[in-house]
């Protein structure tokens, strides 16, 4: 019997884009994409449009996550269809400039893939962030990318959560791809955070490279890190928090969480112990950016995830 019955077959993916400052505070990627668009070499591949772009520019010359409103929230279809207008918020205005030229969203005219390049001011290390658990090429590529990476490691957070998945840039490209890694302050930069950054982008315009000269990929399975919750810090009745990330949590990401590990502790030195029936593994633990968004860090489940074969379809 032939596998070659397994093999599901793709559309080659042609037009690449690489954002650089969605958010105008994470340096790594602000520089990586800045650097591109002076020269390319390095991010060309055969027979790739390859384009590295500035996503929030306004917020990048200020150094700041985002002008009025988060554009990594902004790509909904109300925002994305609604008329232009003067005196719109400025990321709702860029938002759908984006849809115009990488896009539009769900249409067969978006670009195939767009890789976000983010930072966090958590201990995550090296992460890439899919949505969506059936994308049998992003799937593929993250398996590529964890494999390539070894024996560092390149961690793979999964957003389809019915609440808490948001509208993303990338959302805009039939693969969307985000890339976060940490620890980093914000507007500032490592080298070590940018080497790892350059590093994984390399070995994913490689495995597009691959993909569309024909090269089959064998089916695998790969371990991701499923979103469940959002965990806030304990606030009181004025809503100003009344605890901090516990030490023995901070800088934890992706450890094991159990009931009775300490979780918060309040400022006069109390610990509030993590009370969930279940083991999770946290991430974002302490991210800056998150205090608006009344997240201390957010729970995930591990789960392994099955892709079959995949190869490019010949027409
Ligand atoms: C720290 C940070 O900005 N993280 C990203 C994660 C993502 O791209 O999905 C965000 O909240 O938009
Ligand atoms: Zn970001």
């Amino acid at each position: 019997m032939s596998s070659r019955t397994n093999v599901s077959c793709l559309h080659e993916a042609r037009r690449v884009a690489i954002f650089g400052g969605t958010h105008g505070n994470e340096m790594s990627g602000i520089t990586l994409v800045n650097m591109w668009k002076q020269n390319s070499a390095e991010i060309e591949r055969n027979g790739l449009l390859i384009k590295p772009f500035i996503s929030n520019p306004k917020a990048v010359e200020k150094c700041i996550r985002y002008i009025d409103t988060d554009l990594n929230r902004a790509f909904t279809p109300e925002n994305l269809s609604a008329p232009d207008v003067e005196g719109r918020l400025y990321e709702v205005q860029r938002a759908k400039e984006i849809n115009r030229m990488f896009g539009p969203k769900g249409s067969s005219d978006a670009y195939d893939v767009i890789f976000d390049l983010h930072n966090t001011t958590s201990n995550m290390g090296s992460t890439l962030i899919l949505e969506s658990s059936t994308d049998l090429f992003n799937l593929q590529m993250v398996h590529y990318i964890k494999k390539a990476m070894a024996p560092h490691t390149c961690l793979v957070l999964l957003n389809e959560h019915p609440q808490l998945k948001y509208s993303t840039t990338r959302s805009v490209a039939k693969h969307p791809i985000g890339l976060e890694v940490g620890p980093q302050p914000q507007g500032v930069l490592r080298s070590n955070v940018f080497e790892s950054m350059r590093t994984i982008l390399k070995h994913a315009l490689d495995f597009i490279e691959f993909f569309n000269s024909g090269v089959e990929f064998p089916p695998c399975t790969i371990d991701v890190f499923r979103v469940q919750e959002r965990m806030d810090y304990p606030r009181d009745t004025n809503g100003n928090i009344t605890a901090m990330v516990h030490p023995h949590l901070q800088d934890c990401d992706w450890e094991p969480l159990n009931r009775g590990d300490p979780m918060f502790l309040t400022f006069d030195g109390r610990t509030i112990l993590y009370e969930g029936a279940n083991t999770v593994y946290p991430t974002f633990i302490n991210e800056a950016a998150y205090y608006e968004k009344q997240q201390a860090f957010t729970t995930t489940c591990r789960e392994i995830l099955a892709a079959n074969a995949i190869r490019k379809a010949f027409k």
